[in-house]
């Protein structure tokens, strides 16, 4: 377990001095990593003054070189800046290891430690002591002053623990606002032991950093995990990006934070390999939003694009739900043989012409409605997607033309029957008529236009017979008729443009990153004139595959959706990080398989997170009820943590509106940060009018819009409901009832059927 004892009891009540001191020890190493921050500065800011005066020098080999100069100055200023603000956090104290070898960060790379190094009488001296922080600064004389986190000498501040600590002694988070320290918290991985720092014995402050960071308010952004990984999540974060890895673990454990620290980490392992970029899928944009900060307070963001599932697609942005039944036929594998009947069938949509009549070599040919549909079904028999196939299918109107036009038999002479065919196509392909008639006979189809050809229900029964039942061809061509795209129609679009083979877009060169391979001002010049942001989202439009793809909240993709990321990582490597227990997705079997598919053979690596670092006990024991329901058999994680306060259920008394508004102000009241109401995906707008006025600390969601999310305090608007919305209702619930740091309130109607005390049915013993 990753969460350590403390020698508090041990040791007592620390006297304030002690802490003190400790503390003015930690300042005075931050004062020195701010000096030498500055000379670095200093120096940046002289490469660029001085790059400047040479650019006046104007030969074209001085420009190059300035321009390199500034550049590299520019990102060092940048970063530095960037990453002033609490960049040093932790620091562990060391044991001599078994051999005296030094890594490039200037730090000893043993792991375990030297024979001796504990004496018989449980002493031992303090050799190295590391500090741990966003980037890496040595001093000088190359020496580490601060070791960048994702380092392998950094590791053992994450991975030690009393059972395993290795070289660990001591472990101490400090807490630090800009330049100053605020405090420092130890973790004692040897108690045993009586350890001596320059002569005096290592003091142990503090009272768990992990439950000081745990306990803080939310807000609406997530914030990084930098300074308290767990030892379970550090073995996620840094394992070898070989093939998949694959990561389990229930609500709360860590898995978002955990993928946005691992895209930070691989970045920094091997840049110059995902210079090809990370793209790291999510959800909802309401995630996206929510953990958008958190890989720029991580030093990354540039070379990282992270989506919404429904904003995969370029020019395509979902913007609407569809109800269950209509995400289940959208979103399953049976919609691939739908869409590819579409595509085939789109060509004719817009009443092609019955004829063509053309005119060659004088004479009048024409080929009837017959002739053309054996050309057409001829040229469909080929496997290119539909619009590449154009050509195969003007080469057969041309091959029918001239059987007919008696011309093949003039020539004996293959030569000039070969000329003679070729000024024949020549003369029929140059025809406005011909031209206007392959327009219409054979369009070039783009997704849009086939999935809108899809709203109406006669052709779609038709594209779907025998694949879906009537009353789902009803329900999906009447979804298609609204105005904007849902969710599960980005997948299709997406499938669409693979069948279609939409005409390819014009190849960019690859955006290369400029730090470590610098060849020319071509990629100079963007970089400096962009913000990071832009840059990503550039990169992110240009980029139709990846080299790591990373998916968030796996469990809830659709056959359909796996296809479509599968696709943006065909020569990827990736991390897939999901709770079964939470998949909002009907069949998980088929998504499963579907996602075998995307992944293909490549070896996994699983992992397992166990612990529950977002809801305390009381909240995570009410919700493993609804586990039991949901997956009779499977293990809820543990919670860390516990607040002393029982979730509370109330009953609606005149209206559910005016109910849940007094118990999202009640909340408001007790919390600091924020309040999520969550009702079920019906009920979305008007809980929006509940609380309005409210203020901005609280939030109304539709279940489907929690996923991943987190607030302080949580309203669950009448289980019963949400778990009857859809087949998988009962995992929808369970996310529901797991968004909650501190507190939460359930309300129940009457199909709640709620006992005496206001607790629903779902929710009993
Ligand atoms: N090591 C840690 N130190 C501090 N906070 C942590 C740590 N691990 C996780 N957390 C916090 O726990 C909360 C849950 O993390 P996260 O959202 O990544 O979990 P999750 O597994 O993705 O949850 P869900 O499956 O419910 O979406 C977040 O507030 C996160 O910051």
């Amino acid at each position: 377990m990753a969460v350590q004892a403390h020698r508090q009891d041990a040791v007592g009540s620390v006297h304030d001095s002690v802490r003190d001191r400790e503390i003015s020890v930690e300042q005075e190493h931050l004062d020195r990593v701010y000096r030498r921050l500055e000379e670095k500065i200093h120096e940046a800011e002289f490469l660029m003054q001085d790059a400047a005066r040479r650019g006046q020098v104007g030969t074209p080999g001085a420009l190059a070189e300035r321009d390199a100069q500034v550049f590299r100055a520019g990102i060092h200023l940048s970063r530095l800046n960037n990453e002033f603000e609490d960049f040093l956090f932790g620091r562990i104290d060391l044991l001599t290891g078994k051999d005296g070898k030094k890594g490039p960060d200037g730090a000893y790379t043993a792991i375990e430690p030297a024979e001796g190094a504990v004496r018989p009488d449980s002493t031992a001296d303090i050799a190295e002591t590391l500090h741990i922080g966003r980037i890496g600064v040595l001093d000088q004389d190359y020496a580490p002053l601060v070791i960048d986190w994702r380092a392998p000498a950094a590791a053992p501040f994450y991975r030690s623990t009393p059972v395993d600590p290795g070289r660990v002694v001591r472990r101490r988070v400090i807490r630090s606002k800009g330049r100053q320290v605020l405090g420092v918290e130890d973790d004692l991985m040897r108690p045993e032991l009586t350890a001596y720092l320059d002569g005096d014995e290592l003091p142990v402050i503090g009272d768990g950093a992990l439950m000081a960071a745990l306990g803080q308010a939310r807000s609406h952004t997530m914030r990084d995990i930098v300074a308290s990984i767990q030892a379970e999540q550090d073995l996620v974060i840094r394992a070898p990006a070989a093939s998949v890895t694959y990561v389990e673990g229930g609500p709360g454990t860590g898995k978002t934070a955990v993928a946005l620290h691992r895209a930070a980490y691989l970045l920094y392992q091997d840049r110059r390999r995902y210079a090809g970029g990370i793209l790291i899928v999510s959800p909802t944009p309401l995630l996206v939003a929510y953990t958008e900060g958190v890989l720029p307070s991580l030093g990354e963001e540039g070379q990282v694009a992270i989506r919404a599932i429904g904003s995969l697609v370029d020019g395509s942005e979902a913007t609407l739900y569809d109800s269950p039944a209509v995400a289940r036929a959208k979103g399953s594998s049976r919609m691939l043989k739908v869409l590819r009947k579409a595509a085939r069938g789109a060509l004719e949509m817009n009443d092609p012409p019955a004829r063509l009549r053309v005119v060659a070599f004088g004479r009048r040919l024409e080929l009837e409605a017959r002739d053309l549909d054996g050309i057409r079904h001829a040229a469909l028999g080929g496997t290119a997607p539909v619009n590449l196939l154009r050509p195969r299918a003007r080469k057969l109107l041309l091959d029918a033309l001239w059987e007919r036009s008696g011309a093949a038999g003039r020539h004996s002479d293959p030569e000039l029957a070969a000329e003679l065919r070729s000024s024949f196509d020549e003369d029929i392909t140059s025809e406005d008529a011909f031209i206007a008639f392959l327009d219409a006979w054979w369009p070039e189809l783009t997704p849009g236009a086939v999935l809108d050809a899809m709203a109406d229900e006669r052709r779609l029964g038709r594209w779907a017979r025998r694949i879906l039942n009537p009353g789902e061809v009803r329900k999906v061509a009447r979804s298609l008729r609204r105005e904007g795209r849902t969710v599960h129609d980005i997948a299709l679009l997406d499938e669409l443009q693979a069948v279609l083979g939409a005409p390819a877009r014009p190849r960019r060169k690859r955006e290369l990153d400029p730090l470590d391979q610098l060849t020319g001002l071509e990629e100079l010049m963007p970089v400096r004139e962009e913000s990071q942001r832009e840059r990503a989202e550039r990169l992110a439009q240009e980029r139709v595959e990846y080299a790591h793809v990373i998916v968030d909240e796996a469990q809830d993709l659709t056959p359909m959706q796996w296809r479509m990321v599968g696709r943006r990582g065909r020569h990827a490597t990736w991390t897939v990080v999901g709770d079964p227990a939470q998949s909002s997705w009907s069949d998980p079997d088929e998504a499963a398989q579907a996602r075998d598919e995307a992944l293909g053979t490549r070896p996994r690596r699983r992992f397992e997170l166990t612990v529950n670092y977002r809801n305390p006990a009381e909240i995570a024991e009410l919700a493993s009820k609804v586990l039991a329901l949901a997956m009779p058999g499977s293990v809820s994680p543990k919670a860390v943590r516990s607040t002393g306060v029982e979730p509370r259920f109330t009953v609606v008394e005149d209206t559910l509106g005016a109910t849940v508004r007094d118990e999202a102000a009640r909340l408001l009241e007790r919390v600091d940060g924020t309040v999520g109401v969550v009702v079920a995906m019906q009920r979305r707008e008007e809980a929006r009018r509940w609380l309005a006025g409210l203020g901005d600390r609280v939030v109304a969601l539709g279940s489907l819009e929690a996923k991943g999310l987190e607030y302080d305090a949580t309203v669950v608007v009448s289980p019963a409901e949400i778990a009857d919305e859809s087949p998988a209702g009962l995992r929808v619930l369970y996310v529901a009832l797991t968004r909650a740091t501190q507190q939460l309130t359930v309300v129940s109607a009457g199909r709640d059927e709620p006992d005496t005390a206001g607790v629903p049915d779902l929710l009993r013993d």
